[in-house]
This record gives C-alpha cells, structure tokens and sequence, in this order.
C-alpha cells in the first residue's frame, strides 16, 4: 500500500455567515454573522481530515462589511508569513461574503506565492436548512490542498464554481449561486476533486510588481456612485476627506454626468486621480476615450473592473505611483 502524505492546509477566519448562527433552521437571511470560532467550524466537517492536515487560524471575527484597509493589511501579511512558512501547502480564508470579492482581488495582487489561496464563505448560516458553508468550506480546502491550483492567482470557491478572485462578484444576496464572474469560472469542484476549463490572463500573485512586504498603508480611495439626476456633491466631499483618488461608479460605459464633469475636471488639476468604473450590474466594461475625453482630461478608466474592485487596484496601485499613463497600464494589466 503506497503513503499518502496528505497537504498541509491552514484556515484563517475571519467572519462572515461562514460563522453565523440564527434563532432557527429556518432563518436563511435573518441571522447574526460572525458568531462561531473557527474550531467549531473545522469540527463541524470531520470529513476536511480526508482531504488535508487542517489547521485553523482566528485572524478576527467581524461581518465583512465592516473590513478595513487595516484589517486588509493584516491578513494580507499573515498569508504572506504562512505561504512563506515550508510546511503550509495551501491557505483558506473564511470570510463574509459582503465584501469577499474585494479582499480576494487585493490578495491577488500583493501575496507573491504560487500557493493555493482559497477565499470561501457561504449564503446561509450553518444553523440554516440547506447550509452552503459545509460544502463551500470542504470544497476550498480541496482546491487550497491540490497541486493544480498551484499558479492560477487568488481562488474563490462558492457553488461548486471555482472562481478568479480577479473578478468574481457578489451578484445577488438572496441565493447561494450568489458569486459570478462575467467571464465564467475558471473550473469545478465535485466530492474533493478540481477540474479546469481556463486560466486568468491577467497579472497576479508571483508576476504581479506589487508586495504586500512594502506595503505600509493603503491610500484614501473614495468610489461615487452615478444615477440620473446626480450632481457633484459626493465627488466633491470625497475629495475633502482627502481621497487620492475617486471612482466613478458611472452609469453605463461609465459616462458621465454634464452635472459633474467640470467638478472631476477641476479636481484632477488638483491632484485627485479619477477613475471612470461603471455600476452596470453584470460587470460594467468601460473603454477609454468612449463616452469622455480621458486623454484631454487625464483620467483613468476601470476597464472591466467594478467599482468596488477599482478602488483596491486604486490603492494598491497608488503605494507605488503617482502617475496617471502608470495608473492607466496597471488597470489594463491587472
Ligand atoms: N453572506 C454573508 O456572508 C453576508 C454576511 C455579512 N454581511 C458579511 O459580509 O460578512
């Protein structure tokens, strides 16, 4: 009989509906997240001992739309001190489901490893009929545990979808097949095993120039959000608050509003980078020069990014230059 040595897997929690509980089977939606610990969790599937040696981790316990830069900066470096480590094969990071697609694309960008990194979480609580968190947490330490996941950037696993973190997004709360990317998954996960279609074409992890080592902090990014009617008032606190840089959450191709135009103008000759996104729900894809002038005015354009992803390329970006053609390329590359 031939020795299995099976991969050393970590978990680190961090909150969520992963870990929530509700007064009753039948609260899906209505329930507290991050509630239980991440042991009780691992406990919760002993099948998890067939896959991988699982270790857990409790990096905090908070509903993920309260995550801060700081709270980003700090997983961010305890992964990087666990990919270091010669005895972890692969990490899984629990986490709320809110605002998963943020964190996922931050770690793809500054983690340089080629290690498996898994971010999962679930729809409904564990205390819920028909739970998702067992079978999506089972799922990520498969694929944080398989050699072909090696190489193929920041990973989320949710509905048996195996999921780019580049550009996965919540796209309804209300169902467990809750996370699409407009470009599909990258592959499937069924009882333990992955098996692949594509491969992200964008830059990520071990070819990425960013590092989450020289990373101290993560610059104010402020996003505004674009509907009929609008006027200038958002984009110009932000810039109060000291926002480097603004996303512009656009209709559309993420145009914008003659209402606001000479504001974002006149910021922009201030110093503030402006970034044309686009709020269309199935993944806005914004070209530049199209619907504005972004060559005369020196602004950016989100290429395919959302808004809320735009903002962590933005801050990302913004730790290294301050330079809007430099700003351009990243969002193309990235
Ligand atoms: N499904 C969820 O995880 C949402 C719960 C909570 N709002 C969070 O993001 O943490």
């Amino acid at each position: 009989q031939e020795a299995v040595t099976k991969p050393n897997v970590i978990i680190l929690a961090t909150g969520g509906t992963i870990a929530g509980a509700g007064a009753s089977a039948a609260n899906s939606a209505t329930y507290t997240a991050a509630k239980v610990g991440i042991d009780k969790l691992i406990a919760g599937v002993p099948e998890l001992s067939q896959l991988a040696n699982v270790r857990g981790e409790q990096v905090m316990q908070i509903a993920s739309e309260s995550i801060t830069n700081e709270n980003l900066l700090q997983l961010g470096r305890r992964v990087a001190e666990l990919a270091d480590s010669n005895d972890v094969d692969g990490i899984v990071i629990t986490h709320g489901t809110d605002t998963l697609e943020e964190t996922a694309y931050f770690l793809n960008l500054v983690e340089k490893t080629d290690k498996p990194i898994v971010v999962v979480g679930s729809m409904r609580p564990g205390t819920a009929m028909s739970a998702d968190g067992m079978l999506n947490l089972y799922n990520a330490v498969a694929v944080a545990g398989s050699k072909d996941a090696r190489g193929k950037g920041v990973l989320v696993t949710m509905n048996d979808e195996i999921q780019s973190g580049r550009d996965v997004s919540k796209m309804i709360n209300i169902k467990t097949e809750a996370f699409k990317s407009p470009w599909g998954p990258l592959g499937m996960v069924v009882e333990g095993k992955s098996y692949w279609f594509r491969l992200p074409a964008k830059r990520h992890t071990m070819d990425s120039e960013f590092d989450i080592k020289n990373i101290k902090s993560l610059p104010n990014v402020g996003i505004a959000y674009s509907y009929g009617n609008v006027d200038d008032t958002a984009y110009k606190a932000l810039a109060q608050s000291g926002a480097k840089a603004i996303i512009h959450a656009g209709t559309g191709n993420g145009s914008v509003s003659s209402s606001v135009v000479p504001t974002l103008q006149a910021l922009r000759k201030d110093g503030v980078q402006i970034i044309r996104s686009s709020h269309v729900n199935n993944g806005g894809f914004v070209l530049r020069n199209a619907e504005q002038p972004d060559d005369k005015n020196d602004w950016v354009v989100a290429h395919d990014l959302n808004p809320q992803k735009a903002r962590i390329l933005a801050m990302v970006a913004l730790t290294k230059t301050q330079d809007s053609k430099e700003l351009q390329r990243i969002f193309w590359e990235y």
